[in-house]
């Protein structure tokens, strides 16, 4: 999970604050005569008709899902079944854990959150009564069961991959249950005993990579800015990299031909030997950036696999999510295939034990998620003495709150070279300025900062529609917009993870086939979701901002925020999930004027750097760095407008058309 940890509890704070979730709102909405929600509110034994006030219940974060997700007895009778087909070995309380694990956001971070939703779940753990209602019994809905009584037999929900026998692919945490007691005896969660399948071994799979789209050579018109003393020359061409002969065979077999800017730029600065924060648009090959040039200094110093008692690697590379680091191993196997150097991942949400196994086999190349990370340290199975390169992807997000104090512990480890001695790489679609300020301490103080576009640039592939929505409609124009775009590969991103299955749940239940993820699901569900994604099983993957940053998959055309993030780094990364590699995307953003006020600035400011045609509402068209004509705009954002600079937009209404607008 790690990224949505905290931010989701505070949001799910926030909603509560306002006295009414928006799963309680959609039950309240009478749109859709099937829909989970209505089925379930009209049941008059419902807890949703005494929902508890959400601040003070200690059943807060959990009560409220029970009603909207359709939880019924008979999903629950059919819960220690799941146990037994599904072959469960973890539960909640062990995703989190691994969390914990893996958070940094927990355990050094937003305090408070985290300690109300232990409090949460421990009381709600208690609650014998709790045992067989609410958020507990939501993943139930995954997974598989054999037993259907009446209930289940028309559940909404039945016939999806959500439904109770349905899919066991999309599987589901039905370990729920199972572990609650373990958390409250222990307040540790069971042993995470999920080993992750290996990846294909034959070429075939391991050079597999998608095609460049219409607009790769278009890269080239992103403005470059490079800052630092003496920055080297950029390259042209593959071929002026000197790169070993076998990195140059890779590189071919991945189908390369043609240098991104990221990678004109950034390899030269990482061959020079110095330390670098790069910032480039989403899916312009800021992973190959960093790779290439270490796997080819490795090459040349003839490093090779070993396996004494501890391993030290020479490179450390890491990043906030799961799935990201995973993509980024799979991506070095490439680059070092047919050598003797030894890439290893190692995450959360799996056995400790295979992670120690994969990096006892042999690790010049650690990739790994921060928690895991210094979990391994602190049990002796690495040293840090051989680090040349420490390389942060999403590095704003590695230096924030979250897991910002987990990178000073990293750094700070005695064995750890010293900034001076060791190369530092940064990279990120997004580097707010504070995070820049935070960025020196970990860089050498010649460092060069590349700047290609800028630095929170939306991709220019992306073509972006705002469309107001408020939040009772958003459900019925989701639909509205999947069912007209037909069989599209669609991420739609949600502001909760009990929304995310949700709402997976109802798209499965309208016949567009869906699946979730987000950090409640556990790992092996996680990685099913994304396959099942990938490879075109689901068409849709509903997720929280866990899957906001660097997934790198496969010809999705549409990016729909059902909500809109917390920040504008956020909106940024989310939408980049398209459009990736030259190929177009589009996005589309339901905003909302009541929650996404704060948004609106930021959101003009990427939106007009884009310097293409998008449209803001129904009416109001935005060409270029100009606002064309319009008689109606949603009011809240036209008074940001007002407030916002118009000189940098370069708008054209006049100070007339504004008032009648609002
Ligand atoms: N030179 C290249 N030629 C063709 N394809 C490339 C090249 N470099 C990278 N790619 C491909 O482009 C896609 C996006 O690359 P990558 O995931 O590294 O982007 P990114 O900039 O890290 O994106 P994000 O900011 O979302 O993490 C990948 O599928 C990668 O294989």
């Amino acid at each position: 999970m790690e990224e949505d940890w905290d931010t989701e509890l505070e949001q799910e704070a926030a909603a509560a604050s306002q006295g009414r979730s928006e799963e309680q709102a959609w039950m309240a909405n009478s749109g859709r005569p099937n829909s989970p929600s209505l089925r379930f509110s009209s049941r008059p034994s419902s807890p949703l008709s005494g929902f508890p006030g959400r601040p003070n219940s200690p059943f807060f974060g959990f009560s409220q899902n029970k009603g909207s997700l359709g939880a019924n007895e008979g999903l629950n009778r059919s819960l220690p079944v799941q146990h037994d087909i599904g072959g469960y070995s973890g539960s909640r309380e062990s995703v989190v854990r691994q969390n914990r694990e893996d958070q940094p956001v927990t355990r050094f971070g937003r305090g408070r959150s985290s300690g109300s939703r232990d409090f949460q779940e421990r009381n709600s753990a208690n609650d014998p009564g709790m045992q067989d209602q609410g958020f507990r019994r939501v993943p139930g809905i995954f997974g598989q069961s054999k037993c259907f009584n009446s209930e289940e037999r028309n559940s909404p929900l039945r016939g999806s991959p959500f439904a109770p026998g349905g899919r066991g692919a999309v599987g589901g945490p039905a370990g729920v249950l199972k572990g609650r007691s373990e958390e409250i005896d222990s307040g540790r969660g069971p042993k995470v005993t999920y080993v992750p399948p290996p990846p294909p071994e034959d070429e075939q799979s391991i050079f597999a990579c998608y095609q460049s789209g219409i607009n790769f050579d278009k890269y080239d018109e992103c403005a470059v800015e490079m800052s630092g003393l003496d920055p080297p020359a950029p390259l042209l061409a593959f071929e002026e990299a000197n790169f070993a002969q076998t990195l140059r065979k890779n590189i071919s077999k991945t189908g390369y031909s043609k240098l991104t800017p990221v990678q004109k730029h950034s390899i030269p600065v990482i061959q020079a030997g110095r330390d670098l924060m790069s910032c480039a648009q989403t899916g312009s090959g800021k992973t190959a950036a960093f790779l290439l040039p270490i796997v080819d200094r490795m090459m040349k110093d003839g490093v090779t696999a070993s396996f004494p008692k501890q391993q030290d690697p020479q490179c450390i590379i890491v990043a906030p999510t799961r799935e990201l680091i995973n993509q980024i191993f799979l991506e070095a196997r490439k680059f070092v295939y047919g050598t003797c150097i030894r890439p290893v991942v190692i995450y959360g949400g799996t056995q400790t034990g295979h992670s120690i196994r994969q990096i006892m086999q042999g690790c010049n190349i650690l990739c790994a998620t921060p928690g895991r990370l210094l979990d391994i340290i602190e049990k002796g199975k690495i040293s840090l003495v051989e680090v040349k390169y420490l390389v942060l992807d999403e590095a704003d997000r590695m230096l924030d709150m979250g897991f910002g104090l987990d990178m000073k512990k990293l750094i700070s480890y005695p064995e750890m070279p010293s900034k001076d001695r060791r190369q530092t790489l940064m990279f990120s679609a997004t580097f707010p300025e504070e995070v820049q300020r935070l960025a020196g301490e970990f860089l050498k103080t010649d460092y060069i900062f590349l700047v290609i576009g800028n630095t929170c640039g939306a991709c220019s592939d992306v073509q972006q529609n705002i469309l107001q929505v408020p939040r009772l409609s958003k459900r019925d124009k989701l639909i509205e917009i999947l069912q007209s775009t037909g069989g599209e590969r669609t991420m739609v991103f949600v502001d909760t993870k009990k929304k995310a299955d949700y709402l997976a749940a109802f798209l499965c239940q309208e016949n567009l086939p869906s699946t979730s993820i987000h950090g409640d699901r556990e790992q092996r569900e996680r990685e099913i979701a994304l396959r099942d994604f990938r490879s075109g099983k689901c068409q849709i993957l509903v997720a929280t901002s866990v899957a906001s940053r660097g997934l790198d998959i496969e010809n999705v055309q549409h990016v729909i925020n059902f909500d809109l993030p917390n920040t504008i780094e956020d909106y940024v990364h989310r939408i980049g999930r398209t459009g990736r590699c030259g190929n177009t995307g589009k996005a589309v953003s339901f905003f909302d004027d009541q929650s996404d006020g704060h948004l609106v600035q930021s959101l003009l400011k990427v939106l007009s750097r884009t310097q293409q045609e998008f449209q803001f509402g129904g009416r109001m068209a935005v060409q270029r760095t100009n606002i064309v004509a319009s008689t109606w705009c949603p009011k809240g954002l036209m008074q940001a407008v007002a407030e916002w600079n118009p000189r940098e937009m370069r708008m054209s209404y006049s100070e007339t058309t504004f008032k009648s607008w609002e």
